[in-house]
């Protein structure tokens, strides 16, 4: 008879479903089968004693054939299915020694496990409750098993005697029914159905040993899968940490960063406010801005009539300005082209023991002199002086300046001014003219005057130009004040007016403001030659003449004016009998002397004027006479011994005083656009 069991090895592999998550590693005991193995043969009789089996056979063979044939499948049977339990064995170890034992007495009583993978349960634990749980196949009864044979007299064991049939009814209960020998049929038949039931085991043992044979490479594919599980498990495990130590770090920038929030957000809050604030101010500037556009506008109308307006009193006020110079030029040649003030100066604190002269100020213009020499006793010693003005030793600087000034104003008019100091040395003519530094005289006041009147001027639209020159005259020669270096200097006449002169190779600068003037004032001064006398110890023994040109310029109405101030502060006249350098005193008062004559010849009003016998005269030929302006100090000492010098020099004062000077012209140069080089003097 031909087996149709299938092959183990062509049993389809059943593919495990695993769950790594799930999985459990299978303990070392689980996989000690040959132990196992061993233990199953010692508690197993049909494995321990194979003779006693041997015995049996041997007993059936020699009763009947049938029994011979009915063992043969038997026999191959057990050879076939001998390994399973061993094998079962090795997958299911049992803790219990009555499992053990119960397993190896019977090696048909084994379920048929399930497929592997028909179920999501781990496969282990599935063998060890199937192995565990199973319970026992009824395995057909051994012909030594303690069924009797029915109806038989002896007590024989059935196997022995009789061949059994085994019938199975519809309810699975198995019933033994006795086969006589002879009945081959029947002991045949019962043999194809013990034959059926070893098959159907058989096939289901074949697909439990494909399972199980499959095992161990299941078992180490799970080991290795393991492994790399467990890398995996601690390499996630490392992922885990640095994840967790991200996530502290972004819990803590997350706190930072939630802190920020909260400041940011009060920050925001506070600029919400300041910026509701700024939008109100804003709101009430826009308003301002409105308002302030409505009044820019009514401005600029009222704005453009005060131009018209301004224009016109420009124009209104160029004209009252010439009419002021016109009345104010009319003024000085009222009060005199020539005018004479006269000085007398107080007593020194060294000089309170002096003899003095007697001085009565009869009026503001009139002096009188009286000789208190006790040895000279005429009848008439007393003389009386007048002039446009007489200043008392207490006279002040500035009460001095007060009316010199409106002789500054006519130079910036365009006159010809000259101011001289004329008196005997010691008499205060450097006191008068420039002063000391905590009292300034006639020259540094008008410096400052001066500036100040081209800053109004200027309101008037008038540009001055200022240029200054220092010179001096000293023994008849003409020194640069500014300049130490010697050179040759001349007092030459002007081309194109023979009025008016200038001199060669002089230093001049225009200056932008009075602190330049007065610097260069000061280095004049310096350069001034000072020389020890009887009446002074820094007795001035040379004219020093500053000259100061002044050149308007109006540029809207073309017009230019020139004029000139000099400001001369001259030596002082000395008695030949008490001077110790004749040469000096000669020409000192040779010069005066030669000024004296001009001014009598400008008095007598001669034909000639005898201008160019003096290096002085010739100088001031421009301020001294014509379109010019002269004012002149008389300065005299208070003192008995200087008497003849003073009355000498009051004399000469009193004559010039009434010296009657043609009107002077104020040189006016307009300007066409035809001719820029032509000027004509009105
Ligand atoms: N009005 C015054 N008030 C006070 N001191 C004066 C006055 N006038 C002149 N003095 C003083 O008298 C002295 C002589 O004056 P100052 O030098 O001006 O004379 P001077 O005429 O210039 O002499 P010189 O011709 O020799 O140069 C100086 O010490 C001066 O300070």
């Amino acid at each position: 008879m031909e087996s149709k069991l299938p092959k183990p090895t062509s049993i389809k592999r059943p593919m495990l479903a695993m769950d790594k998550n799930k999985f459990q590693p299978l303990s070392r005991d689980l996989l000690n089968i040959d132990r196992f193995n061993k233990e199953m043969r010692a508690h197993s009789p049909d494995l321990q004693k194979p003779a006693a089996m041997q015995t049996r056979v041997k007993l059936r063979r020699s009763r009947s054939v049938s029994d011979l044939r009915d063992l043969k499948p038997m026999k191959r049977h057990e050879t076939t299915l001998a390994p399973i339990p061993a094998k079962l064995s090795r997958l299911a170890p049992s803790t219990s020694a009555a499992a053990a034992a119960n397993a190896a007495n019977s090696c048909y009583a084994i379920n048929r496990p399930p497929r592997i993978g028909t179920s999501n349960t781990n496969p282990t634990k599935r063998l060890q409750s199937q192995t565990s749980k199973a319970p026992p196949i009824k395995r057909p009864a051994p012909a030594t098993s303690n069924s009797m044979v029915v109806g038989g007299n002896s007590k024989k064991p059935m196997s022995s005697v009789n061949a059994t049939s085994v019938s199975t009814t519809g309810a699975g209960k198995t019933i033994n029914k006795r086969i006589p020998p002879y009945d081959f049929k029947a002991r045949y038949n019962d043999l194809l159905e013990k034959h059926k039931v070893l098959k159907e085991k058989y096939q289901q043992k074949c697909e439990q040993i494909g399972n199980f044979e499959n095992l161990p490479e299941q078992l180490e594919e799970t080991q290795s899968n393991l492994i790399s599980a467990t890398e995996e498990l601690k390499i996630a495990k490392v992922d885990r940490e640095c994840l967790q130590r991200q996530v502290q770090l972004q819990q803590q920038k997350l706190a930072s960063v939630e802190n920020s929030l909260s400041n940011t957000s009060e920050e925001l809050q506070k600029l919400k406010r300041t910026y509701n604030k700024l939008k109100q101010d804003h709101d009430k500037l826009n308003t301002e801005a409105l308002d302030l556009r409505e009044r820019v506008e009514d401005l600029d109308d009222k704005n453009f009539k005060l131009v018209e307006e301004i224009t016109t009193c420009k124009e209104q006020l160029f004209r009252s300005n010439m009419e002021r110079k016109e009345l104010h030029n009319t003024v000085m040649d009222l009060r005199g082209n020539i005018r004479v003030f006269c000085r007398v100066r107080p007593i020194l604190d060294f000089e309170q023991d002096k003899l003095l002269c007697g001085w009565n100020y009869v009026d503001e213009s009139t002096v009188e002199i009286v000789n208190c020499d006790p040895i000279v006793k005429a009848k008439n010693n007393s003389h009386s002086f007048s002039f446009d003005q007489v200043f008392h030793p207490c006279s002040k600087q500035e009460d001095i300046f007060e009316l010199v000034s409106p002789l500054i104003q006519s130079a910036l008019d365009g006159y010809n001014v000259c101011i001289f100091a004329y008196g005997q040395t010691g008499s205060g003519k450097t006191y008068t003219m420039d002063g000391i530094t905590t009292n300034l005289g006639v020259i540094p006041r008008t410096v400052d005057l001066l500036f100040d009147s081209i800053k109004a001027y200027r309101n008037l639209g008038w540009e001055y130009d200022i240029k200054v020159q220092f010179l001096e005259i000293y023994n008849e020669v003409l020194y640069d004040l500014l300049d130490n270096e010697p050179k040759e200097m001349e007092i030459r006449m002007m081309k194109n007016n023979k009025n008016d002169i200038y001199v060669s190779n002089i230093t001049q600068e225009t200056v932008g403001n009075a602190d330049r003037l007065r610097e260069l004032m000061k280095i004049a001064k310096t350069n001034r030659a000072t020389a020890a006398t009887a009446g002074n110890e820094r007795s001035s023994r040379s004219h020093a003449v500053t000259k100061i040109q002044l050149i308007g310029s109006h540029a809207e109405r073309h017009e230019t004016s020139m004029g000139s101030i000099n400001l001369v502060d001259l030596a002082g006249s000395e008695s030949p009998k008490t001077s110790v350098r004749m040469n000096e005193t000669k020409n000192i008062n040779r010069s005066l002397s030669e000024l004296t004559n001009v001014i009598l010849a400008l008095l007598q009003k001669q034909d000639h004027i005898p201008y160019r016998n003096s290096k002085l005269t010739h100088l001031l030929m421009p301020s001294l006479g014509g379109n010019s302006k002269t004012l002149m100090f008389i300065n005299v000492a208070p003192f008995q011994d200087c008497f003849n010098e003073s009355l000498k020099s009051l004399r000469f004062a009193a004559n010039v005083n009434q010296c009657k000077m043609a009107k002077a012209r104020r040189v006016r140069i307009l300007n066409t656009s035809n001719a820029n080089n032509s000027s004509s003097i009105i």
